[in-house]
This record gives C-alpha cells, structure tokens and sequence, in this order.
C-alpha cells in the first residue's frame, strides 16, 4: 500500500482526528457512564461497525485522492455522519439528563453529512469525465492496469496487439505507426538511465499530446512507440507522425544544466483487407529498420546533440 498521498492530507486527518475527540468530549462531560448490565451489546456491535466502517471509508478516500474540493468535501461530509454516528455508538455507554440537548441534535450531522457526500460524489463523476477523456489516447476501451508500463504509464505492446487485432478483425480503415528515439542508447549512457526515463516520459507525453482522441498509443518496446489510428487515411496518419516528430525534435530536453535534443525515426503502415496483426507489424517493422538506414545515411550516426 502506498501511503505517500496521507501526507497531503494534514488538515483532514487533524479534523477527522478532532470530530472523534469532540464527540468523546461531549458525550463523556454531559453523560454519565451506564452500567456494564444496560450496554445493549448488539447496539454496540452495529453502531460501532458503522463508525470503523465510515472511518475505514476516509482512510481510503485520504490514501487514493489528492487535496481539493472533490476530496473536503467527501471528507467533511463522512465525519458529519461519522459525528452522528459516534455519537449513537457513545449513547450505548453514557446516559444523559432529561434537559441534555445532545441527544435531540444527535442525528442532524448525518444528513447534512450525506448531501456533502452527494455534492462530493457528483464532482467525482464530472473529474472521471475529464480524466477519461484523457486517459482514452492511453487505453482504447479497456482498463486493464497490470499491462502498463511502469515508466511512462502507457499500455505495453502485448494491449497494442490485442486493440489491433481487434480492429483489424472490425474491418474499416485503420493506420499504425511505430516512432522510435534515435541514439537513445548513447543518452542513457552519457545522462544515466533515471535521465532517460525522464526523457522516455516526456516523449509519452508528447505523443499523446499530438495524437488524437481516438487514437491509442503504447509503449511498444525500449524507446519505441506504437501509435494505433482508426479511421485516419496513410496521408493523414502520416500528417500526424510527422507533427510527433517535429514536437520531439524542438523539445529542449533539459538535464542539468544542458538543453538535449532528439530525432525520431519513424514509419507509418495503412491496414491492407484481410491484413492479420502479425504482418502488418511485420511490414511496420521492415519500414522502421529501412527507414534507420536511410537516416543513417543522409545524417551519419550521430543525431541527439546538446547545447551547454
Ligand atoms: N532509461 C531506460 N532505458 C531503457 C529502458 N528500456 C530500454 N532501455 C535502453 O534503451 C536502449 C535502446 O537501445 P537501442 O535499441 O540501441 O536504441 P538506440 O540507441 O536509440 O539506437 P537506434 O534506435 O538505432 O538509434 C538500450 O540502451 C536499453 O538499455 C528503460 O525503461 N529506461
């Protein structure tokens, strides 16, 4: 489990830390303790599982959320009906006097609780909205996270295969690409190899930039990138990759005090009919390797340069 996001959530912790003193605070100056024999232990047993449950909830909201108003929100309004909810649980240890006022304003946190919880949750929806509609150039239609690759955060090649096989079998046109980092060895050699996943990030980052929508894209293996477009013609796939290219080569990749530059080599294939996956990669991989040669001719080995 990772714990690093509960760091970012002092103040939350400190109120749900206080809502929990507070209703022991009340309960415990304006009561007094019943005796073991009137303890209704299957009260207890309920009212006490809807507290740990509701706290239980709020450890988990604090460790799988960053700070904003989607996350007070849903925080605040689980310790409103947390509140009530302790102080419910509390009323099976204590008894109050006739005149206590705790006990008439015992269950009005909670329903103010869940209309913050509702209003929360509403906001929920609309961020996932926005979040899918980002994720989407990363996943296709299908969120299977044991497939993503750990270091730019996009699906790795074996959900490329699966997605093309896929549209493939559709039928409908469909163009693929493949952009690879030139001297992407020589970099991690020169800069290290936490630098070059840096750059292997920002280069992600970069194609989903320039891609669309309704395109995937996957790491397809080292420094290599596959783009999967639907629906795009040869010309305008190829449109596409050029403008990936071109934002790659004007990206000042920084590391230290140098400004590194990168070219792609890239190669884009329309699916024939009938085309299995297997060979139209193949024949992706054919242009890739020729498409090397031919820039190896016309720009000498050496194509990544940095500028002091
Ligand atoms: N930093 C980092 N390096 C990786 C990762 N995966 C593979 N590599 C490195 O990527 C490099 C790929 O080397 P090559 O296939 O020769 O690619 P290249 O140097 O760009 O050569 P050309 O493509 O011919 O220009 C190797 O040095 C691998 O160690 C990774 O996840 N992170």
């Amino acid at each position: 489990m990772n714990f690093a996001l509960l760091k970012l959530h002092p103040r939350m912790i400190v109120f749900t830390l206080s809502i929990i003193v507070l209703a022991l605070l009340l309960c415990s100056t304006i009561g007094v303790t019943k005796p073991w024999q009137q303890v209704d232990w299957w009260d207890v047993l309920g009212e006490g599982g809807t507290v740990l449950l509701t706290i239980l909830w709020q450890f988990f909201l604090l460790l799988s959320r960053p700070p904003g108003r989607v996350t007070t929100l849903l925080t605040v309004g689980l310790c409103c009906f947390m509140f009530s909810g302790l102080l419910d649980f509390l009323d099976e240890f204590f008894r109050y006097p006739e005149e206590a006022w705790l006990p008439l304003i015992e269950n009005i946190p909670a329903p103010f609780g869940m209309i913050l919880i509702s209003k929360g949750l509403y906001l929920w929806y609309q961020e996932m909205q926005v979040l899918n509609a980002q994720l989407r150039r990363r996943e296709a239609n299908v969120r299977e996270h044991q497939n993503v690759d750990w270091v730019t955060r996009l699906y790795r090649a074996d959900y490329m295969h699966e997605q093309l096989r896929l549209q493939l079998e559709q039928g409908g046109r469909c163009c693929v690409a493949v952009v690879d980092i030139d001297q992407f060895d020589a970099f991690n050699r020169r800069f290290g190899h936490p630098e070059g996943d840096r750059l292997l990030r920002e280069v992600a980052e970069l194609i989903l930039m320039n891609a669309r929508l309704t395109d995937l894209v996957c790491r397809y293996a080292g420094d290599r990138f596959i783009l999967l477009m639907p629906q795009l013609t040869f010309t305008q796939a190829s449109l596409q990759v050029q403008q990936i290219a071109s934002a790659v080569k004007h990206l000042a990749f920084k590391s230290g005090d140098m400004a590194v530059f990168h070219t792609l080599t890239t190669a884009v294939v329309e699916a024939a009919e009938d085309e299995s996956c297997e060979a139209l990669l193949r024949r992706l991989n054919t242009q890739l390797a020729q498409q090397k040669v031919t820039n190896q001719e016309l720009h000498g080995a050496t194509v990544c340069h940095a500028r002091g």
